[in-house]
């Protein structure tokens, strides 16, 4: 399973090297807040932009925001090489995935625990990957909501080369979950840089 670091739970201080400390890991996970389609603000396009140089990793950009076609070419410009937002947004789903695709980026879908799988299903054929919700979007250090990995299993069940990847609540206890249960990727915030031994702990988070 590939580990994907979330910047949320750096030190916003430090950004740049709190980037560099994850070069063991796979991905970078970019969580953008807007404070309306989650409570939250976090940051916007230009820290991407200015953490890209500094980075190795695929940029894997998680937009919870209600309006994301109108910031896809901003954050692609920024360096994202993967844009996921969420099938409860305002925006139409299918012009948004083809505003991603008009980059060259990759185009990849979300949903909140409390939205039914099926929910997704219609886009699939158009999607490069599905990030499962494991706790309700908006704050890091959140409780692993095990009842969210049965999406994991109808989307593994439906769409076999799907890439599929896992986010909140990810740490020792509940990485072995996520592999039982078919994530691809795992994104961990608090997990990775709260860790006294930042490459060790991705490398367990990661199943070696
Ligand atoms: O999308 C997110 C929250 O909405 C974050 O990616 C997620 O919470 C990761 O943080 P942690 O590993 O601390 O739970
Ligand atoms: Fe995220």
């Amino acid at each position: 399973m590939k580990i994907a670091p979330s910047m949320l739970a750096s030190d916003f201080t430090r950004m740049g090297e709190c980037a560099k400390s994850v070069n063991a890991a796979d991905w970078l996970h970019l969580d953008i807040m807007d404070g309306h389609f989650v409570p939250n603000i976090s940051f916007g396009p230009d820290v991407v932009k200015a953490l890209r140089p500094l980075s190795d990793l695929t940029f894997d950009v998680h937009l919870m925001i209600s309006h994301p076609k109108q910031y896809i070419r901003q954050f692609a410009e920024a360096g994202a090489e993967i844009i996921t937002f969420h099938v409860e947004c305002d925006d139409d789903i299918d012009e948004t995935i083809t505003e991603i695709e008009k980059y060259g980026v990759k185009p990849a879908l979300s949903l909140k625990p409390g939205t039914p799988v099926e929910c997704l299903y219609p886009y699939l054929d158009r999607l490069y990957m599905v990030l499962v919700m494991t706790v309700e979007p908006g704050f890091g250090g959140q409780k692993f909501m095990a009842d969210q990995m049965e999406k994991l299993r109808a989307l593994r069940a439906k769409r076999p080369e799907l890439i599929l990847e896992v986010d909140g609540g990810v740490n020792r206890e509940t990485a072995p979950i996520c592999r039982e249960n078919g994530a691809d990727v795992a994104v961990a915030g608090t997990a990775v840089f709260r860790a006294e031994n930042i490459p060790a702990e991705i490398a367990l988070l990661r199943g070696e």
